[in-house]
């Protein structure tokens, strides 16, 4: 395929994305009108100081960043705004389906009531779905640098929402964290009927991707890329059908790896590891959303056809979508590999 036809491809190909943290989509004119609006006071009186600011030696400084700007959110209408924002600005990079982390946590322990962020968010996703086509599941992500009964606390809070919540997540640094502390949330996840899954080898030991599996019984693995020095773990990850869910852009620009090509991804690949490609937190990382993460793996790395539709395949089997909406997807991806004549030049059904 010539250069042009390939970046057409990948622009066409239905992206889904399944790991993108709704407060790290907020873009900074976004912050600074609803900090005013809120009469929230934030270090910062314009979008160009927010962006001066985003500039990371690491995750933590990252993080330290990140929640200052999840002070401004109160309302059912400012989490409505947010994801509004996200949905409008990926629908022109054809983003068919999502699974979003949104961490209600650190807002409901400000005072925010979690049914104001959970109809706010689920308003928007049903106007999505008409307005662009985009399906949406809503995953409700547990912070670690918070105690285990406060998660706990939470996800009691969530049970009678929960027919608008797809699964749990758990995110922010995990340094000193280990997956052990976190059986009994888990558990009582999974027994609600939620689907499980964990930030884990971002920062972490190889051990935390073990361990997030074997005791968390996550179902896929977000960042995933510290089993990448034990083949055993990345044994497991394959043998399991573990399928990690990769932020290239932000592994980069928060100091986790050195360059794209230096992250595991050819390594996962040649293993048989399922795995996709997500934005992470785009508005922090110089508004790189999905398509951009696409765009640049191919330009550093230059994956074949065949690995391109692999990507999308396994993020579609790595989805919680139900059966409609990932029959719609395979459609979608079933469409572009005709168009391209996948099947005919590169040999793939
Ligand atoms: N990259 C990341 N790692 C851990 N927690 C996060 N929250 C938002 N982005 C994160
Ligand atoms: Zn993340």
């Amino acid at each position: 395929m010539d250069p042009q036809t390939k970046s057409q491809f990948i622009k066409d190909l239905p992206k889904v994305e399944l790991h993108m943290h709704l407060e790290g989509s907020l873009e900074p004119e976004l912050m600074i009108e609803i900090a005013k609006r809120n009469n929230v006071d934030i270090p910062f009186t314009s979008a160009e100081q927010i962006r001066e600011a985003s500039v990371f030696t690491s995750l933590q400084s990252f993080l330290d960043l990140y929640y200052l700007g999840h002070t401004v959110f109160k309302t059912r209408q400012d989490f409505y705004d947010l994801i509004w924002a996200y949905f409008k600005r990926v629908a022109t990079g054809n983003l068919r389906h999502c699974e979003i982390f949104f961490e209600a946590q650190e807002h409901v322990n400000r005072g925010v009531k979690l049914e104001d962020i959970v109809l706010g968010l689920h308003d928007a996703c049903v106007q999505a779905k008409k307005e662009f086509g985009i399906t949406c599941g809503l995953i409700l992500t547990l912070l670690r640098h918070f105690p285990p009964e406060n998660m706990m606390e939470l996800l009691k809070q969530a049970v009678p929402l929960k027919e608008y919540i797809v699964g749990i997540g758990m995110s922010s640094s995990e340094a000193g964290c280990p997956p052990s502390l976190y059986v009994d949330i888990f558990n009582f996840a999974r027994e609600q009927g939620w689907h499980v899954t964990s930030h884990a080898g971002e920062i972490g030991p190889p051990e935390y991707v073990k361990d997030s599996i074997e005791l968390l019984k996550i179902e896929r693995c977000d960042h995933g890329i510290g089993a990448r020095t034990r083949p055993d773990i990345v044994k497991l990850l394959a043998e399991k059908e573990i399928g990690v869910t990769m932020c290239p852009i932000s592994n980069v620009l928060l100091k986790v790896t050195e360059s794209i090509p230096y992250s595991p991804i050819r390594q996962y690949l040649d293993a048989n590891v399922k795995m996709c490609f997500n934005s992470d937190d785009p508005s922090y990382f110089g508004s790189n959303y999905i398509d951009e993460n696409y765009a640049a793996v191919e330009k550093e790395m230059g994956l074949s056809v065949r690995e391109w539709v692999k990507i999308v395949q396994d993020a579609i089997d790595m989805s919680w979508a139900e059966d409609d909406v990932r029959g719609k997807l395979q459609e979608e991806l079933d469409g572009v590999k005709a168009k391209y004549k996948v099947k005919e030049l590169y040999g793939i059904e």
